[in-house]
């Protein structure tokens, strides 16, 4: 597993492209037939990916966490961003096509993740943060939580908010999770941007085709950077950054955050005037 240190807001300007990178971009999570992990100590997230082809693969524990089991203090939200496959938690097996997500709770003993054809294998993404107490593990699939409309076609960010662990949705100790489908033609994600002090949040971009990126905007409002991102991979967005971008052709993403609450809507938004 990887080790991601917390970073201060005054480092950003500093920091060349490739230190941006190192530091914020998450680009090595998915390999077939392996389990891979990066730890951030921006509130103790752990991201994980897991690509099973012939056989399933088994979430473990890492030395870093110091615990027998993943899910010992643990709790994570789940999505496919593959081909269709499973996850078996504790023997229940979870169908799960490409965009739904499972919660699974605190104190799960074996959690295996298997592809229906190796030839067209799922990827699961992991999104994993301290937990206090234990919710039920709980499916969500693609499309069946909560969707919210934003944006217009005339500011080219129309798109389709799919929440699925939340407030009002599926119960979890931190985690808050869900899928970004962006309209045909629109480009920009989370636009006007925004920050929240009170949650670090993760994008995991997927469906962007191998010639195209996403320009990926972080930093403080008034201090932005970028980063350019490809396929099936993360950006760490720390409390104090922006976070918000545009596609050279079609993407989706998975965001998820973690913190001092679970509100969705408490964000402190910045107007596009406003950014420098
Ligand atoms: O397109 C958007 O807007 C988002 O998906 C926003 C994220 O959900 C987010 O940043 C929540 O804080
Ligand atoms: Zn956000």
């Amino acid at each position: 597993m990887e080790l991601r240190h917390a970073t201060h807001p005054t480092q950003v300007p500093t920091f060349d492209t490739a230190a941006l990178r190192e530091n914020y971009l998450v680009d090595n999570l998915f390999a077939a037939g392996e389990l891979r992990a990066t730890y951030t100590h921006e509130d103790r997230i752990v991201l994980a990916g897991a690509v099973p082809t012939d056989s399933a693969i088994r979430m473990t524990s890492f030395d870093q966490l110091r615990t027998e089991i993943f899910f010992e203090r643990r709790e994570a939200g789940i999505v496919n961003v593959g081909g269709s496959g499973s996850v078996t938690v504790d023997g229940e097996r979870h169908p799960m096509e490409k965009g739904s997500c499972l919660y699974v709770g605190r104190g799960a003993v074996e959690v295996d993740f298997a592809s229906d054809a190796a030839g067209d294998p799922a990827a699961f993404y992991v999104f994993s943060a301290p937990a206090h107490a234990s919710y039920p593990t709980t499916l969500t699939r693609a499309g069946e939580g909560t969707r919210r409309q934003l944006g217009s076609s005339e500011t080219s960010n129309e798109r389709t908010i799919n929440q699925y662990i939340h407030a009002d949705g599926v119960r979890s100790c931190q985690v808050v999770m869900g899928v970004t489908e962006l309209q045909t033609g629109s480009m920009w994600n989370t636009m006007p941007a925004h920050t929240h002090d009170r949650r670090t949040e993760c994008y995991l971009y997927f469906d962007v085709a191998p010639e195209h990126r996403v320009v990926h905007i972080m930093g403080e409002p008034t201090e932005s950077r970028h980063l350019i991102v490809a396929d099936r991979e993360a950006v760490i967005s720390p409390s104090w950054s922006l976070h918000c971008g545009f596609g050279t052709g079609s993407y989706s993403f998975v965001w998820a955050m973690a913190g001092e609450n679970q509100a969705f809507d408490d964000m402190d938004h910045v107007q596009p005037s406003e950014l420098r």
